[in-house]
């Protein structure tokens, strides 16, 4: 799928980097305890598939580009072995272009709006030319508002950072990534950061009613309404608004320069807030957050919609480790376990969460980017083994 859309964007230049520095060795310490809430009621998106005659619910998957299959293999076997009741069916989504518009094959859309969810593996975006990011096309072609990323520490797992548990929701359709952009004259371009009141509005109401809903009762937005005085001043005027109809919630804000540093200094006063944030923001401080917990490999995210929800890691495709069964399938699969409790299979996220996270606390078969050795499907065969 991949090499087709590359000989499709002609400027296609592959992005490397290095693998994130190891900090500390595995050390067991914490209790492997946890759940990656995404409550799915009649306010926030419910789930609205339904069982097939053979029991199973159908879901789609989109394995993705560089490391999306290997770990998608990972997550494919590890269900299978846990008789999860999912069945898989996988699409492609090699861009079309629709009045001129990077556009999801229409087979592709039919399967999510069938299913109502889907998983899906990093999809590579041409850097500076080519084609849109499918990315952001598949979030507004479903109307992903919301995009949460929860970052927890692992148990057993060091780093700097003790007992992080941040929970970021980031604005999925507009804003810095409304892909508005122009030349002007020569040497001059303008990219439009495009805020509205109902993309805000939409997204501050699922944030407050996901606090309510977990019990994280403390929300807070991020912004630069300093400077960016009318697009995010939009968005606070709308949260101070939002937040009156949730009386039971404290709500306050704070600037996205000061959150950075605080985040790195101490992440623990977070722990029992959500942050809500333009697309941007929200963007590259969940990066930032994987950081503080031993990197992308760990950190999983979920795009609602008010009908179709998409799940997938925050990672990329990874290009430098690509093919060489040296990826992390772990938050790919945490990814899938914030899907089976969107779909309410909460007995069986929780038994197959309980078999990663004992596999990453034992820290004998643990990947490259965790200061491990196994591979890929190593990892994936231990997770299996402690079922
Ligand atoms: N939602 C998505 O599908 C996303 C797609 N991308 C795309 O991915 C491509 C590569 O972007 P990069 O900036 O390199 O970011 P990246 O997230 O792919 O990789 C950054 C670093 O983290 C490591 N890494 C990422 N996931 C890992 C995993 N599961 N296990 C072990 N190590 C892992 C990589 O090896 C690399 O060193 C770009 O084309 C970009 O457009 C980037 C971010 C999100
Ligand atoms: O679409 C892309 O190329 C990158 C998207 C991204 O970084 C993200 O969703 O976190
Ligand atoms: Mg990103």
């Amino acid at each position: 799928m991949f090499a087709n859309r590359c000989l499709a964007a002609t400027a296609w230049q592959q992005v490397t980097r290095q693998a994130p520095r190891q900090l500390f060795k595995p050390a067991f310490t914490q209790t492997p305890s946890r759940t990656y809430a995404t409550p799915s009621n009649e306010k926030v998106a419910k789930f609205k598939g339904q069982k097939e005659s053979d029991g199973k619910y159908c879901v789609t998957l989109i394995e993705g580009d560089g490391i999306g299959p290997e770990i998608s293999q990972s997550v494919k076997d590890i269900f299978s072995a846990a008789n999860a009741p999912i069945k898989w069916e996988s699409v492609d989504v090699t861009p079309i272009l629709v009045d001129g518009k990077t556009s999801i094959p229409p087979e592709a859309i039919q399967s999510v709006n069938k299913n109502y969810v889907a998983l899906k593996g990093p999809l590579a975006t041409p850097v500076g030319k080519g084609h849109v990011s499918l990315n952001l096309t598949l979030r507004r072609t479903f109307n992903l508002f919301a995009n949460v990323r929860p970052c927890k520490s692992i148990a057993g797992y060091k780093t700097p950072y003790d007992g992080v548990d941040t929970v970021l929701i980031r604005e999925n359709t507009e804003g810095e990534y409304s892909g508005i952009e122009h030349v002007v004259v020569d040497g001059v371009v303008q990219s439009i950061k495009l805020i509205t009141r109902e993309a805000s509005e939409r997204v501050l109401r699922y944030a407050f009613q996901y606090a309510q809903d977990v019990g994280r009762l403390k929300v807070r937005t991020v912004h630069k309404a300093t400077i960016m005085k009318m697009s995010d001043g939009l968005f606070l005027r709308v949260a101070d608004r939002v937040a009156k109809d949730f009386p039971n919630v404290v709500y306050d804000s704070e600037l996205l320069d000061n959150t950075c540093l605080k985040v790195v200094t101490d992440p623990t006063p977070y722990n029992d807030k959500v942050l809500v944030m333009p697309n941007l923001y929200g963007d590259i401080l969940s990066d930032m957050c994987a950081g503080l917990i031993g990197g992308l490999g760990l950190t999983p995210s979920a795009n609602i919609g008010d009908e179709c929800s998409i799940f997938e890691a925050v990672h990329g495709s990874a290009p430098d480790i690509a093919g060489k069964g040296l990826a992390n399938p772990t938050a790919l699969l945490l990814s899938s376990m914030m899907m089976l409790q969107h779909m309410g299979l909460t007995e069986h996220a929780e038994k197959i969460q309980n078999a990663i996270f004992k596999t990453l606390a034992e820290g004998k078969t643990i990947t490259g980017d965790l200061g491990g050795k196994a591979k890929t499907h190593e990892y994936a065969d231990a997770v299996i083994k402690n079922l």
